[in-house]
Parts: C-alpha cells; structure tokens; sequence
C-alpha cells in the first residue's frame, strides 16, 4: 500500500495484471484530437480508452467491447488502466463510460463461461474478483457515467464506484438479473448491493432480478442522479468536483473505513468463491440454460 497525495489502500499484488495480458495492446500512448502535451495523451488498449486530464486531475475511461460484455481481456485491461492511474499522482479522479452505443456493460462476458474447461471459467472469475476489488477499494474518486443499459456485471461495476449518474433512457435498466439466468449472485455482489439500497431492497431486487429503469433506479437509491443522456458527462465533472473538493485523506480514510469489511471479506474466500463459481457454472444443467440465454440473445439481435 504505497501513500501518495493521501494513502493508497487499494491491495496492489492481489493478483498480477501483466501475468493475465495475453496479446493485448495497452500501454500504446496516442495524442488526443487537437494535440497537446502529456497531459493531454490519451493511452489504453483496444477494449480501454483513457482520456487523462493532467489539469484536472481527472481521467475519463472508455470501455469499448462488443456490448461491453466483460471478457477477460477487457477486465485485466480495466485493471491495468486503473493500476496506472493510481500509480500517477497527477490522478485523483477516473470518470467510468462507455464508447459502446446504448451498453454501459453487459456484466459478464457469457461466452467466457460457456463451454469452457474449469481451468478457463476459474482464472475468468479471478480476473473478475481482482477487478471488483481494486474499483471499490480504489484510493480515486471512482463516477460512473452510465450511458447505457446496466445488467448484472455491469450493474456491479458501476455500484464500485463513488457516485452514479444515469442517462434518462427507459431502455438503460440497471440491476442484478441474475437470477433470471437461473444462476446466483455471489455474497460479495450482494453485499454490494445491500451495502448501496440496503437490506430490504436487495433482498426482493436480488430474488426478483429487478432490471430498474431510471427513475426507480434513482428512487431506490441505486443510482444518485438521472439527468438527460446529453448531460450525462457534464454532471458526471460535476460530481467528481464535489468528490475532489474533499481532502484526498481524509476522503480515502472514511472510504475505506465504509468498504474494507466487504472487501475483507471475500478477500478471505477468495479461493473457496471461485470454487463455488467453477463448480456451479460447470454443472450441465447450468452450462444448458447459459447457452440458451445466449443464444436467444443472439436471435433477438437483427
Ligand atoms: C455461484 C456464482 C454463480 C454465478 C455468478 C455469476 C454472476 C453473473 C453476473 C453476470 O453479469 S451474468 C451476465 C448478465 N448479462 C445480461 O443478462 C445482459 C445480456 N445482454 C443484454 O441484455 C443486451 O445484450 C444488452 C441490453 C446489454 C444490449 O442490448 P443490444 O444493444 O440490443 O445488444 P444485443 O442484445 O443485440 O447484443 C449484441 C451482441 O452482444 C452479445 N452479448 C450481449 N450481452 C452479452 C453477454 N453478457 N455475454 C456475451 N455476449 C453478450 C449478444 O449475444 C450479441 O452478440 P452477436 O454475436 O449476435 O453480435
């Protein structure tokens, strides 16, 4: 846990990213449009674009994968971006949006997890954990501008971050759906849940799959501002401003006082949850109504 402008808590060897980067292209450095200096380059990956502002501290970070869906490439590239970030202590805050229309995140990638051999599915869930981990014990000010539906994954992806501000699109729902798929929420996706509209709420949403459109989205407090999709970002800067407007220690103290106990928690099981994960996806029954989920999804494209 290095300090720098405050302390950084986020565990930095949970796993090793690099270890997982298996042909991707992060690292390359591009100028943005219109030039500029350092803190004007963009870098990222194929699946990540990073768009730094040096003056302000704040970088915006673009998933861009098919559908978002998080495959695993695209969460050990999230994982390397958000490393780098927190290693420059020029950054105090990431904005989290998507390049894809209509899909912030299509939570995880299926095709991950479907016909696939136990060894696979298991280095899958542990890039997901690792990533899950380092967002919400994130020393940054982490706001998800929500541009676009919000399933399952995504949803989780989103309730790691400090603040949400969805897009007033009936179509953008947000929610763990999972067990629409016939498959269970693991306890650290549900405690994110409960720890964000508490213990009720989670506890119809999480057996219903509750896909929220934004208004019940923002009523039931999983999301703290709906505003028109072309304000999506401008009030996204403008949460992070009211974020950084707090001293970066004393903010990352309270932060972490509020999340560490979840975190510790699966950190502690981590590798008997990612036997369960294996076990349970790896079941036929399991394995026959993912690939009819998907391919239903496929069908209803066109
Ligand atoms: C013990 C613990 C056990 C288990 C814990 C597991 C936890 C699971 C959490 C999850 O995240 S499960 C995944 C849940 N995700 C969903 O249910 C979302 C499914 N997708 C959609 O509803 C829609 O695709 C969308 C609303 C996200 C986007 O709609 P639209 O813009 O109309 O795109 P298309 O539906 O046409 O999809 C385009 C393309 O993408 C493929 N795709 C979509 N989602 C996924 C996904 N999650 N995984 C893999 N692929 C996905 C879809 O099949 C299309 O593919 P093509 O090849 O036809 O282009």
């Amino acid at each position: 846990m290095a300090l720098a402008s405050g302390v950084r808590f986020a565990p930095r060897a949970l796993l090793r990213p690099w270890a997982l980067l298996r042909g991707t292209t992060l690292g390359r450095t591009e100028p943005a449009a219109g030039g500029g200096g350092d803190g004007a380059r963009r870098f990222g990956s194929q699946r990540v674009l990073v768009e730094p502002d040096a003056a302000s501290g704040v970088a915006v970070m673009k998933l861009r994968n098919p559908s978002n869906a998080l495959s695993l490439e695209l969460l050990t590239e999230l994982v390397i971006s958000l490393e780098k970030l927190e290693n420059d202590k020029t950054f105090r805050g990431i904005i989290l949006t998507s390049d894809c229309p209509r899909v912030f995140c299509a939570g995880l990638d299926l095709t991950e997890i479907c016909g696939r051999n136990p060894a696979h599915c298991a280095e899958y869930w542990k890039a997901m954990q690792e990533l899950w981990l380092r967002m919400y014990l994130s020393s940054l000010v982490l706001v998800a501008a929500i541009n676009g539906a919000c399933p399952a994954g995504g949803c989780i992806i989103a309730l790691s971050c400090d603040c949400r501000v969805l897009a007033d699109n009936p179509k953008y729902r947000i929610g763990l759906n999972e067990t629409l798929l016939g498959i269970i929420a693991p306890f650290w996706l549900k405690d994110t849940y409960v720890n964000t509209i508490g213990h009720r709420a989670s506890e119809q949403a999480l057996q219903l799959g509750s896909l929220f459109p934004p208004a019940e989205a923002l009523q039931v407090g999983l999301v703290d501002q709906v505003v028109p999709e072309d304000q999506v970002q401008s009030t996204a800067l403008s949460e992070m401003a009211r974020w950084l407007a707090v001293p970066d220690h004393a903010r990352q103290l309270t932060k972490n006082m509020m999340r560490k106990a979840t975190a510790d928690r699966l950190l502690r099981q981590r590798d008997a949850d990612t036997q369960n994960f294996v076990s349970f996806v790896c079941r036929d029954s399991i394995q026959k109504s993912l690939q009819a989920y998907l391919e239903k999804l496929r069908q209803r494209k066109g």
